[in-house]
């Protein structure tokens, strides 16, 4: 198998440099794989780019494609012919559903980059790229600045420490406005821009940028709309250029000089000692050294320009992904170094080949991941064979045989992995990682506990609506049950459960959109047509008062009696306080009482009861339980303790008064000023709270909170009454009690007597 490289060494452009005309590819220089295959682990860069919905993120990805060789023609989000879009409906609907890794070199670097998901249902991808990446590239539409999505996804990313530079894409757009998006970068991301570049011309006139580092004017003089960009021109910026750009850029270059000084150490002293009478003659090397230190720790990120669909500036944001963001040997992963050099590596996403089966994707941590040999999956306790291992390429996955540690492979046949798994060598090696843990006075855990030496997962947030999904007739059920199965052990956000009242089967996920694309998966994929009930909120319980009150059970099974009675008392907490969370203790002397088997039974009652609140089966949240006591006969199984515990509580939930919570949602609209009063007129309605109205550019920017349940369809609505001159995303705020009304009016009707 033979793939096209980056191939082109380009030149580096120093201020003396001569015109350049830049290629990003060579067409004719074709490498084999075996020879990129397992590149210098310093040379590498795990990569993802995040972004708010439609700010760009799959056009740059295509031009970084198509410039660094990998693809032979440029694809283009509004035709659907994207390589990363690769999923039917995401090539329908013009949206990132999936993240695709891909794989591709860079001159001497190689990418892996996960082109991931701005859409606020599929945040859990995000959350689950960012847990694999080494660095990140925030992609912004320079016209609107930073967006919600964006300030959760960077949330994510300062969570998991990863170093990002930002491309200020959309350049071309005539409202778009350097200083006001470096101001909502500093103000909404609470983040430090360190801007590299300069546009030269703006709206229709961007014609490319100027390297703040070298004093390169980079111009694209595309001569068609047809035009790809590959050629570029690279001049030292001179005395024949426009004496407002000159005067821009000497003063963009002092501030950057300055503020880099101010952030790391090493280059001021440098600064001081050896340019202290002409800042401006330090070199772009050591500058870029500065930068990349400053990216590094994190204190500052580097922001560059440009516009992908005008094919303007792509280039030069590979050279900053492979000169600012680190190598994998560059981040600090915890639990690696007990490993060694035996593999060690993290699954972290799981799809369906109707040919292949399940292709699990792996981050190698260390060690080498071989073809045809057998891992040890620790999270299931089993060992798996891999078959084959590729190297993904969007859709298209090349053969290779082993892989070293760094790096984002492929592996064929492990049939039990799922997304979040640590894959090892061997059980052996697992053993010996825990003890070497041990020894290390790793967080004081049992010898051979493998909880220290797993690599920790995803967090996978509850779902928020749910529905009921049936097959056409009974004989396709089995077919449905094996699509839940695979989309579940693909995508841990979406949720399967059966009804035990009606035994329906319940699907639970993230947004409307969310159960949407997994209906469709259903029936493209996996061919059943299936009929969606209506999507219902999923509420939460909470109770009123505080209650004690006790219960005896008393049952015979066969020859043995199992007589025990238990006391307990629940109280509401406050929720804004303590959030999702229930609560359990025992009575003093109790808890000395108990042996340990009886106490986790109690436990087990108690938990059990928390799962389904007493007025509508929901989750409770905010509840506080104190076991006073609990007495048994001997022989008493811990069973019936457990099942006397969970009828106490329900007993004890019902006479504390239930009480209903719904998700609410936060919810930012952009709307043009003369329809903000449609969009204000229409929130009234639906029980929403506005929080705050700001002014961006001609728009405004409201931001309110509402109850999920008045959101359903609201993207059709939104775009009714505003013509479609609006753009909202909607993320989960936070559980809230509802008043009185509202419940008896919601628990009325799901009796069916509104
Ligand atoms: N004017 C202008 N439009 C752009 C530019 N880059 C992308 N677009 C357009 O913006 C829209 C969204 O682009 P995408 O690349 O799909 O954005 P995305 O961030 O991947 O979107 P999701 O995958 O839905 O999250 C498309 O209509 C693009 O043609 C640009 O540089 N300038």
């Amino acid at each position: 198998r033979y793939l096209l490289t980056a191939g082109l060494q380009c030149c580096r452009c120093r201020v003396s440099c001569h015109v350049n005309i830049h290629y990003s590819f060579l067409p004719d220089d074709v490498k084999s794989l075996k020879a990129v295959a397992n590149p210098d682990i310093s040379k590498i860069r795990n990569i993802g780019i995040m972004a708010h919905i439609d700010a760009g993120k799959t056009t740059t990805t295509e031009r970084m494609l198509y410039y660094s060789g990998y693809t032979r023609a440029l694809g283009d989000v509004d035709d659907g012919d994207t390589v990363t879009d690769f999923m039917a409906q995401e090539r329908e609907r013009g949206i990132t559903i999936q993240s695709a890794a891909v794989t591709f070199d860079w001159k001497t670097h190689r990418i892996n980059l996960i082109d991931t998901p701005g859409h606020v249902d599929f945040t859990l991808e995000v959350e689950r790229a960012l847990r694999v990446l080494d660095g990140a590239v925030a992609v912004f539409d320079a016209s609107a600045g930073v967006e919600a999505q964006t300030v959760t996804v960077w949330r994510q990313a300062e969570k998991h420490h990863v170093p990002c530079v930002c491309f200020l894409n959309k350049m071309d757009k005539p409202a778009a406005n350097l200083s006001f998006s470096l101001e909502s970068i500093r103000h909404k991301l609470k983040a430090n821009p360190v801007l590299l570049q300069i546009p030269v011309g703006c709206g229709k006139n961007f014609s490319g940028v100027v390297d703040l580092l070298t004093n390169q004017k980079l111009t694209w003089k595309l001569r068609s709309t047809s035009d790809d960009g590959r050629a570029f021109e690279s001049k030292p910026l001179d005395q024949s250029d426009e004496p407002e750009l000159l005067q821009e850029v000497t003063e963009a270059r002092t501030a950057l000089i300055e503020q880099v000084a101010d952030l790391d150490d090493e280059f001021a002293e440098l600064l001081l000692s050896d340019f202290s009478e002409n800042f401006d003659a330090v070199s772009s090397i050591k500058l870029q050294e500065a930068v990349r230190r400053v990216t590094l720790a994190r204190k500052g990120v580097p922001v560059l320009c440009g516009s992908s669909l005008r094919n303007k500036g792509v280039q030069p944001l590979l050279d900053a992904i492979t000169a600012y963001l680190p190598a994998p040997n560059e981040r600090h992963h915890d639990l690696v170094r007990w490993y060694k050099d035996d593999l060690c590596a993290l699954a972290f996403k799981v799809l369906h080949d109707k040919q292949r089966g399940p292709l699990v994707f792996l981050r190698i941590y260390s060690g080498t991941l071989k073809a045809q040999t057998a891992v040890h999956n620790i999270n299931r306790n089993s060992i798996e064979r891999m078959s084959r291992l590729l190297v993904p390429f969007a859709d298209q996955h090349v053969e290779i045989p082993s892989m070293a540690a760094g790096n984002i492979a492929l592996a064929v046949g492990l049939k039990q992995t799922v997304t979040g798994d640590t894959i090892v060598l061997s059980k052996a090696s697992a053993a010996a990682a825990a003890r070497r843990a041990q020894d290390d006075g790793g967080a004081g855990k049992r010898q051979g506990d493998h909880a220290s030496v797993v690599l920790s997962g995803v967090e996978v947030p509850d779902p928020v609506f749910f529905c009921t999904i049936e097959p056409p007739t009974m004989a396709k059920q089995a077919d449905l049950e094996n699509a839940l199965n695979c989309l579940q052990r693909e995508d841990p956000s979406l949720k399967v459960r059966v009804d035990p009242d009606s035994g329906q089967t319940i699907l639970c996920g993230m947004g409307e959109l969310h159960i949407e694309i997994v209906h469709d998966r259903i029936r493209r994929e996996y061919g059943v047509e299936t009929h969606l009930g209506p999507l219902q909120v999923a509420y939460r319980e909470s109770i009123l008062h505080e209650v004690s009150t006790t219960d005896t059970l008393d049952r015979t099974v066969g020859e043995r009696r199992h007589v025990v009675t238990a006391a307990l008392a629940v109280a509401p907490l406050d929720i804004s306080a303590t959030g999702a969370s229930c609560e359990l203790a025992f009575a003093e002397e109790l808890a000395e009482q108990l042996s340990p088997q009886m106490k986790e039974a109690v436990e087990n009652g108690v938990h059990s009861s928390y799962l389904q609140g007493p007025l509508l089966g929901y989750p409770l949240q905010g509840v506080a339980t104190v076991i006073q006591s609990v007495t048994m006969e001997p022989g008493t199984s811990p069973a019936m303790v457990s099942a006397c515990v969970s009828r106490c509580m329900l007993k004890a939930l019902r006479l504390a008064g239930g009480q209903l919570l719904e998700p609410v949602m936060s919810l930012e609209v952009t709307v043009g000023e003369e329809r903000l009063g449609s969009v204000l007129g229409d929130l009234a309605q639906r029980r929403g709270t506005v929080r705050d109205i700001q002014s961006r550019h001609d728009d405004k920017v409201l931001l309110a909170t509402v109850p999920l349940a008045e959101m359903m369809g609201y993207s059709t609505i939104l775009r009714t009454i505003t013509s479609g001159n609006a753009t909202f995303s909607l993320a989960l705020d936070t559980y809230e009690p509802m008043n009185q009304q509202d419940q008896n009016t919601l628990l009325k009707r799901i009796a069916g007597l509104l």
